[in-house]
Formats: structure tokens, sequence, C-alpha cells
């Protein structure tokens, strides 16, 4: 049996014969109807909106975590939203690095990146991490086509001056997006498609390297330059923590100007997530998410659910869709100036 997929200009999507409902949940009917209809002013909410998915290497924990995540990029375009993914596969590198034993090593929350180094993570994000997403987005239809920032001009990186403790570090090929050409991926969701991106980028002031570039950074920049409605960064923790790692310092909701704030606190792997958290909404996208990977489907609750999940970063001035903001405290963190 085949489905006409009425977002796909004419394409279809193959349904097995022996296709029927998940029965596994103990709902009755009646509680799935309240699940689905709860999901309509969210639905009708972000209908056409472009979100930004960033999924991070420690979230692609085992196969299952990565289908769930597969289906729910599916389902987010089945619905009428433009879902962009942005991946990392810091941990993927670190392994294939071990396996060729070349040692790798962080400074400032950054890998030093030499320039044998380089070509193990152009190979492990380009010719692994994407291909392997590109695969499970496909198992779906033709959804998914894989792009890196070298790919139609998309980024343009410079070095990379790093600090730590005020004095400078050197971090190799490491570079900052610091020009961004989204028309390819553009492109792609004008015809239909999910962009799925990985964040190797040309050095601006010499074309022929490349440089390594965080990942949460690349999305972001990508979100702004794309006018995207949501930034949602996938991670192995709840969200953000106020004082780490006291479970009960979770911050469920925090603007923009208050997370500026607590960014010097953080720790290296943090940092640079809430930093992009807060570029992305000082630069224009509607809202920025951390939230658990960790947690099947946490997408889907994040953007269709009211209470939503982990941590939002939001503009300082409410945007004039406020009604729609889920009732939950801001936190308002104590730090010393
Ligand atoms: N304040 C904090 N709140 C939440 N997590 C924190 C905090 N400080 C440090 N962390 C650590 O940061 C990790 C997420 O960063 P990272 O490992 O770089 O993620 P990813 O690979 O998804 O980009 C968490 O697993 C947690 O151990
Ligand atoms: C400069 C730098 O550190 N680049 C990262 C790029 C991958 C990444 O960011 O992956 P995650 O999102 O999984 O952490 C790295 O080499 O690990």
């Amino acid at each position: 049996m085949t489905q006409p997929d009425p977002t796909s200009g004419g394409q279809t999507n193959a349904v097995p014969d022996d296709f029927h409902f998940d029965t596994r949940t103990d709902l009755r009917p009646d509680q799935k109807a309240e699940v689905l209809i709860q999901a309509l002013p969210w639905l009708q909410k972000f209908s056409g909106a472009l979100v930004v998915v960033k999924y991070g290497g420690n979230a692609m924990i085992d196969d299952e975590l990565k289908r769930a995540f597969a289906e729910d990029m599916v389902f987010l375009r089945q619905v009428g939203l433009k879902p962009v993914v942005v991946h990392g596969g810091g941990p993927q590198i670190s392994s294939m690095l071990d396996r060729l034993g070349i040692e790798s090593e962080f400074r400032g929350g950054l890998r030093v990146t030499t320039p044998e180094a380089m070509d193990v993570v152009r190979m492990v994000l380009t010719g692994q991490v994407s291909r392997e997403l590109v695969g499970l987005l496909n198992a779906h239809g033709p959804h998914a086509v894989g792009l890196s920032g070298e790919d139609g001009g998309l980024f343009q990186a410079r070095r990379r001056h790093a600090y730590v403790d005020g004095e400078p570090v050197d971090v190799g090929l490491v570079g900052d997006v610091v020009k961004v050409n989204p028309g390819a991926v553009q492109d792609l969701l004008d015809a239909g498609r999910i962009p799925v991106v990985s964040t190797v980028a040309p050095d601006m002031d010499d074309p022929t390297q490349v440089l390594n570039v965080n990942a949460d950074t690349a999305a972001a920049a990508l979100a702004v330059a794309l006018g995207a409605r949501k930034l949602i960064v996938l991670t192995d923790v709840e969200g953000l923590y106020l004082s780490w790692p006291d479970r009960g310092s979770l911050v469920r909701r925090i603007a923009a100007s208050q997370l500026a704030e607590v960014l010097p606190t953080l720790d290296s792997g943090m940092r640079p997530k809430m930093e992009a958290c807060w570029r992305a909404v000082t630069g224009g996208v509607g809202r920025a998410h951390v939230i658990d990977g960790r947690a099947p489907h946490s997408i889907l609750v994040e953007v269709f659910t009211s209470d939503g999940i982990g941590t939002m970063v939001l503009p300082d001035e409410e945007p004039a869709d406020a009604p729609f903001t889920a009732p939950i405290p801001v936190v308002h963190p104590e730090v010393s100036a």
C-alpha cells in the first residue's frame, strides 16, 4: 500500500501492508485522542516554522535513540514545519582519533585541532555521522540531503583566538563562523527536503584550508541567518543547571540578559552551548531550547506540548505571541556582578 504525501510534490511514501498503530502503551483511546488534540494549538502555531535542531554527539547514544530522532524530524516536516539538522560528533571524532593513535585534547571546550586531526574531524563528521543521520531519515522517504559548511559557500570561518584563564592558547585549526550564505539550505527546504549540516567550514583567509567549528556555535549562526523560529539543542543533560551539578537548580526559562550574566560562571561544555542560545535569541531567533536528547522523542514534547521540556532561552522583550508561553516561573539567577 502506498499513500500520497501531500507535502512532497507528488512523491509517495511506502506504508507496509502490516502497518498497525503501536498498542504498547496503557493509554485508553480517549486518552490517546486527548494527547493528539492537545497538540493542535502547537501544530497551528508552528505550521510552516523553520526550526534548527542541533544534534550533539553525546545525545547519539544508541540506535534506538537515533531512530527516534529521525522519526521526530520526519514528523516535524510531515506536519508542515521546516526542520534543519546541524549535527555534532565530538565523541565519535575522539573515538576515531583514538583508533588511529592520534592524541586529542580539549582546551576551553575546544578540540586542539592539528592538520592531522582536522582530516579526521572532516572524515568523521561528513563521512560517518552525516551519512548515518541521512540514512536514518531517508528510511522514511527521500527527505534528507547532507551538506557541510564547505558546500554552496554555506559557512566561512576565521581562526579562533582562544583564551584559558585570560591566557592565549593555540587551539590549531579551530574556527568561528563569520559569514553564512544559507542559499543552499534554503533551496533544499524549498524543495521539501531536510538539510543535514556538518560543521566543517572553509577558512576565509585561506580558502584551501578547512576549520573545525563547534557545532553549537555553527547551529546558532545558521539559525540566525535563516531567521529560524526556534533553535533546539539536544544534549545529554536535562538542560542548564545554575549550580551544576545541583539537580535542584535546573533552569526552565531564562531571558537573554539574565543568561548573559550567567555565561561567565559556566563550565566549558555548557558555555558554548548557552552562548550559542544567547547569540541565536539576540540575533532574532524566537526561542532557543536546550533539551535532553537521552529521552526518546524529547523534540516532540518540546514543540507540541504546553509544558515543554528542558531550558528555554527567550528574548528580553516577550513577543506578541505570549499567550502560548507555558506557565513556568522564570528563574532569576543570583549572580554576583
Ligand atoms: N551548568 C551546567 N548545566 C548542565 N550541564 C553542565 C553544566 N556544566 C557542565 N555541564 C556538562 O556539560 C555537558 C554537556 O556539554 P557537552 O558534553 O559539550 O555536550 P554536547 O556533546 O551535547 O555538545 C553535560 O553533560 C554536563 O556534564
Ligand atoms: C572546535 C571543536 O571542538 N569542534 C568539535 C566539533 C564537533 C562538535 O561540536 O560535536 P558535539 O556537538 O558532539 O560536541 C569537535 O572537534 O569535537
